[in-house]
């Protein structure tokens, strides 16, 4: 669903794209991590045609980069980020109205996605007295109406309270059941960990690993086991043929309270990977 080859953006002296490749499959939920500076906006910004590449190929549903300006491209898009607005003044309801007709979709989708974001008792307020929280999930409301085939959600929980991360994930789970083609860019391991079938490492401007969160932690785990004894002890021993006795010895030894191997959080793996922290 999406191709992206050698994609490279410079601003003045900066390269903040070096030349990246990927691929997302239909229906599949790809998430780029990277920390703050490391060019995911910019990369999202490119796919949805907000920026020019200065080299290499992007190719989103069929569709070329040098006809991502066309309003027949961005419509089938769902795009959710910084850019992302809303009319102040009008109510939840109309607001989604006013993109619901533009978009042709039908009438009961208003209700359908403002009920699964737990928004339905709020859609006469007007916008400019939500919560920034709820904001972010009309937002998404907007952003998913009109069933697109491929969403780019930019960051879609950054600064969110944790129950509006949660209705957010829940609704995105949601899209992923359906069969939409999701990237996202996030700060945030737990969610990549959660909504992501593959992810990428983007560290200034280089994609440095991609593949499953659970693959990738497994690759980067240490070869090590931890014993945890009744008087609090730990033991930390090479998991290989040497310890294999050891091993054994402990799965039926009563004193041995806990056996652990060592999995690292996809943060602990970025910083293994790029030697920073993904924060
Ligand atoms: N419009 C622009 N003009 C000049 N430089 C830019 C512009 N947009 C991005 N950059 C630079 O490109 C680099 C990558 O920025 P980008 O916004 O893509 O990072 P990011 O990973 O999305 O960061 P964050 O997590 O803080 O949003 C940065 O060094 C940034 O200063």
């Amino acid at each position: 669903m999406i191709h992206v080859t050698n994609l490279k953006k410079t601003f003045g002296n900066e390269h903040a794209l070096k030349g990246i490749d990927f691929e997302v499959g239909k229906g599949e939920v790809f998430g780029l991590l990277g920390p703050s500076g490391s060019g995911k906006t910019t990369t999202i910004k490119l796919l949805t045609g907000e920026f020019k590449p200065d080299g290499g190929d992007i190719e989103v549903n069929g569709t070329g980069s040098r006809h991502f300006g066309r309003t027949s491209y961005v419509r089938n898009l769902g795009i959710l980020s910084d850019k992302s607005s809303l009319y102040e003044r009008l109510t939840v309801k109309d607001n989604l109205e006013l993109f619901r007709k533009l978009y042709g979709a039908p009438k009961k989708v208003v209700d359908e996605v403002l009920d699964k974001v737990g928004l339905a008792d709020e859609k006469d307020k007007r916008v400019s007295k939500l919560s920034k929280g709820m904001k972010q999930r009309v937002l998404l409301c907007k952003a998913v109406l009109h069933k697109p085939d491929v969403m780019f959600l930019d960051e879609p929980t950054s600064a969110l309270d944790p129950t509006t991360t949660e209705k957010i994930h829940e609704m995105l789970e949601d899209l992923k059941e359906e069969g939409t083609t999701i990237m996202l860019t996030t700060h945030n391991m737990d969610e990549a960990t959660r909504l992501c079938g593959r992810v990428a490492f983007l560290h200034e401007g280089v994609i440095k690993e991609t593949g499953a969160p659970e693959v990738l932690r497994h690759k980067y785990k240490r070869n090590e086991v931890h014993l945890t004894y009744e008087d609090g002890g730990v033991r930390t021993v090479g998991r290989d043929q040497e310890n294999g006795g050891l091993l054994k010895e402990a799965l039926f030894d009563d004193s041995v309270i806990d056996i652990r191997t060592d999995f690292p959080t996809l943060g602990e793996v970025f910083k293994k990977v790029t030697g920073k922290e993904l924060v």
